[in-house]
């Protein structure tokens, strides 16, 4: 257990309704946030406007009552629901004399906070520093600077002309410094994924919401299905728990095999430079057979998420790859389960070992539905050929005839290709 015992930063979120869809649930989803990055939500202030203030983003009156409601409550921090513009930031932070975090700070404080990987770090990093690059003379630059450590220690508030020249500059040699270190990561990432493609194992990967359970889903078929070598990973009711990408082969019992990818999940509203950034982390749900979409089910957002998830899917250009629904957690909901609805929705819970065999079933459909099944008859001489079946392949039946082995076969149409001199008709 974690002893440590951690004191919220109290804040006020804040949000602009200006008619758009789902205000309600960006705000709730907004609160979730700040508890995902150790604060406490003193309380919630929205204001409805046809546009945002292009200088303060509130109206003038709001922001005097937001300064007052932060005083009484010696409110050190404001969130608000979007990304501000540099002046906007500026304006706010003078009219309310508070530290202002727009959402996209506060997520890349919270993946920041989350990385692990070497690649992680970097990708957050050049999100962070680009999205400070316009904005180093508020403290919206310092504070991901303090907390972070992703800049090297600048001090801007009130610096002249040439020191913010030269910050910029530094800056912008950071990030090339850092693309280049992420690049070299790459690199060797794409060759592994490369090796992967050549071996022709189909791939899938879980996509979606965060906290929607997709690495439990893999956990729980890694534990069944993968060799004792494959890990299993990170799985925590948190936010943002994963922010790499995994994969991890799976054998069935019939032979088939297939790769398993689980990624970072999505947050609706996700800052533009971190998806661009972690467009390498999400290679590998873009180069998938499958899409495995995980959904809380027993979330009443749900379909907001599956709309934030299509919408994040569409950013990272991920558009034709077929998708499967899994309407997960079933478990915290008064809906049977496990239930198979048509051939591409499954309500499951991830901790029912029957739900992750429906799971897998519907996952078999949609992989291997190219698979073809073919007598052959292989010569004793060519013993290397059964013995490469038996590991590869779904031997449905097999026979010893004086002339060699005959075996019905269930295989990918590559290894068709590569046996059918031996078919019997
Ligand atoms: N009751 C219940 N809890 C579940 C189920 N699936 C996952 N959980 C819990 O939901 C929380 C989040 O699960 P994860 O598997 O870490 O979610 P994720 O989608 O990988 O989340 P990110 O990595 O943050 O995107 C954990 O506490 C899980 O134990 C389920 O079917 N039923
Ligand atoms: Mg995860």
């Amino acid at each position: 257990m974690d002893t440590t015992i951690q004191t919220a930063e109290p804040v006020i979120i804040t949000g602009l309704d200006t008619g758009q869809q789902d205000f309600d649930y960006s705000m709730v989803e907004l609160a979730e946030l700040a508890q995902a990055n150790h604060m406490e939500v003193i309380t919630r202030i929205d204001q409805v406007i046809d546009r945002p203030n292009p200088a303060t983003y509130f109206g003038k009156g709001k922001v005097e009552e937001i300064r007052d409601v932060a005083d009484a409550n010696h409110v050190p921090t404001i969130i608000t629901n979007d990304e501000l513009s540099p002046s906007q930031l500026r304006n706010l932070e003078e009219g309310t004399g508070c530290r202002i975090l727009d959402r996209t700070a506060l997520i890349l404080e919270i993946f920041a906070n989350r990385a692990q990987t070497k690649e992680a770090k970097l990708q957050v990093q050049i999100a962070e520093l680009q999205y400070r690059l316009p904005r180093l003379q508020t403290s919206a630059s310092e504070r991901l600077d303090q907390q972070t450590g992703g800049g090297s220690g600048f001090t801007n508030r009130g610096a002249g002309e040439t020191k913010l020249e030269m910050d910029r500059r530094t800056i912008q040699h950071h990030i090339a410094h850092l693309r280049q270190e992420l690049a070299s990561i790459d690199k060797s990432e794409q060759t592994k994924r490369k090796l992967r493609a050549k071996s022709a194992i189909p791939t899938a990967a879980l996509v979606g919401y965060t906290n929607s359970g997709k690495s439990t889903i893999m956990n729980g078929l890694v534990r069944k299905y993968g060799a004792a070598e494959e890990k299993t990973v990170f799985e925590k009711n948190m936010l943002f728990a994963t922010l790499d990408t995994s994969v991890r082969q799976l054998t069935l019992p019939d032979q088939k095999r297939f790769l398993l990818s689980d990624t970072v999940g999505f947050v609706s509203k996700l800052p533009t430079h971190l998806v661009e950034s972690f467009k390498s982390t999400l290679a590998e749900a873009a180069n998938a057979d499958l899409l495995i979409q995980v959904i809380d089910y027993s979330d009443p957002h749900y379909k907001q998420m599956m709309a934030t998830t299509a919408k994040t899917l569409k950013q990272i250009g991920i558009e034709d790859i077929p998708m499967i629904n899994v309407f997960n957690k079933a478990d915290k909901t008064e809906i049977e389960f496990p239930i198979l609805e048509g051939d591409d929705q499954v309500v499951i819970s991830a901790k029912q070992d029957a739900s992750l065999d429906l799971l897998v079933d519907v996952i078999k459909k949609h992989l291997f539905k190219d698979y073809v099944t073919a007598t052959l008859l292989i010569p004793f001489t060519d013993g290397h050929v059964v013995s490469y079946l038996n590991e590869h392949t779904n031997i449905l039946d097999t026979e010893y005839k004086s002339n060699g082995t005959l075996l019905t076969v269930e295989m990918s149409t590559q290894d068709y290709q590569r046996y059918n001199k031996y078919e019997q008709a």
